[in-house]
C-alpha cells in the first residue's frame, strides 16, 4: 500500500495512471519498471509496481529537456515574490534607524528640489539615520548623494521598470525588486519617518500608502514631512478644503502631514517624533506594530 499523506514531496502517488498524471513526468516517458518487485522510496513515500514513477525527483530536477511554461505560472511567481521578501528582510534587518526619502525620478540636478534632497540626505546621515530611497535618478539620487556626503548608509530599493535606469551611483546598499508591493513593504517596515520631495504619481503613491497605513493604525505613527511648500500647498489646500470639509478625512489625518522648505526642520521633525515615541514607550504606552 502507498501512504495517503504526500506532504513535502512532488511524487503523485494517489493516481492509478500516476505516471501520466504527474505534471513533472513527461507523457512520453515510460514507467521505470512495472516488475512485480519494483519499489521506490521518496521522502516519506514508498511506491511499488504501477505507482513507481519512471524517473527520480533528482533526475527531473536536472533534466534539461523539460517544458518551461511553469516559469510563467503563478505558483512560480509566488516563489519569486517570497524570495523578494527574504532578500529584502535579510538586507535591511540590521540597518538601524532609517528614514525614507521619496521624490520625483525627473528632478534635474539644477532644480532647487535636488539641492534640497542632497541637504536632507546629508542632515539625516549626520543625525544617525540611514537614508532609504527608490534608488533611481532625480530626487532619489539627490538624497542618496547627501547620505554619502554625510557619512551615512545610503540605501536604494530599486524597481524593475520597462525603461531600466539602474541604481544611482550614490547607493551603497541596493536591493532590486520586481514587485512594487514587496518593495513598499521594505520602505514601511524599516523607516522611522518619511520625507517627501516634489514628485509625481510614484511619489504620491508612496506618500499616500504611508499616510493610509498610519491612518488605519497598521503601522506605528510616524512623521511624514512634505518638503517644498510651493509644490505641495495646492494638494494641502485640496485636502483641507475638499477632503476634510467633505468628511473624508479627519483633522488628525491632516495634522500627520508637516510642510516645510527647510531640510533642518524636516530632520528635526523626524527626531522630535522619535523622542515623543521614546517618551511614550517609557510611560508604558503600547505602540502598533510595523507591518510583518
Ligand atoms: C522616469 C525615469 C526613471 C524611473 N526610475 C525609477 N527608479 C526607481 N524608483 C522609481 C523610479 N521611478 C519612480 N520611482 C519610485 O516612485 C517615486 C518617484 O515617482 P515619480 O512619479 O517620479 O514621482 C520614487 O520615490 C521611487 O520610489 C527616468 O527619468
Amino acid at each position: 500500500m502507498v501512504p495517503v499523506s504526500a506532504h513535502d514531496t512532488d511524487e503523485q502517488p494517489g493516481h492509478t495512471t500516476d505516471v501520466a498524471r504527474d505534471p513533472e513526468v513527461r507523457p512520453d516517458e515510460k514507467p521505470a519498471s512495472r516488475a512485480p518487485d519494483a519499489e521506490r522510496r521518496s521522502g516519506p513515500l514508498m511506491m511499488r509496481r504501477g505507482k513507481v514513477p519512471p524517473t527520480t525527483t533528482d533526475q527531473r530536477l536536472l533534466d534539461r529537456g523539460q517544458p518551461t511554461d511553469w516559469l510563467h505560472a503563478d505558483p512560480w511567481r509566488v516563489m519569486r515574490i517570497q524570495s523578494e521578501f527574504v532578500e529584502g528582510f535579510g538586507a535591511l534587518a540590521e540597518l538601524g534607524p532609517a528614514v525614507s526619502v521619496f521624490g520625483s525620478a525627473r528632478t534635474r540636478a539644477a532644480d532647487p528640489a535636488y539641492a534640497m534632497g542632497v541637504e536632507v540626505g546629508r542632515l539625516l546621515a549626520e543625525a544617525g539615520y540611514a537614508v532609504i530611497t527608490g534608488g533611481g535618478p532625480g530626487a532619489m539620487e539627490a538624497a542618496n548623494k547627501g547620505a554619502l556626503l554625510g557619512g551615512g548608509t545610503s540605501v536604494g530599493l530599486g524597481i524593475e521598470l520597462p525603461f531600466e535606469t539602474g541604481l544611482n551611483e550614490y547607493v551603497d546598499l541596493g536591493v532590486n525588486f520586481r514587485y512594487f508591493f514587496a518593495r513598499k513593504t521594505m520602505f514601511l517596515k524599516y523607516s522611522h519617518g518619511f520625507i517627501v520631495l516634489p514628485g509625481g504619481f510614484g511619489t504620491l503613491d508612496e506618500l499616500f500608502e504611508a499616510v493610509t497605513l498610519a491612518q488605519t493604525r497598521k503601522v506605528t505613527q510616524f512623521p511624514v514631512v512634505l518638503m517644498g511648500t510651493g509644490y505641495w500647498q495646492g494638494l494641502m489646500g485640496w485636502l483641507r478644503d475638499t477632503a476634510l470639509a467633505g468628511g473624508m478625512i479627519g483633522e488628525d489625518d491632516l495634522d500627520r502631514l508637516q510642510l516645510t522648505d527647510d531640510p533642518g526642520e524636516a530632520v528635526a521633525a523626524v527626531q522630535a517624533h522619535e523622542m515623543s515615541d521614546a517618551a511614550a514607550e517609557a510611560a508604558g504606552a503600547t505602540g502598533v506594530e510595523r507591518p510583518e
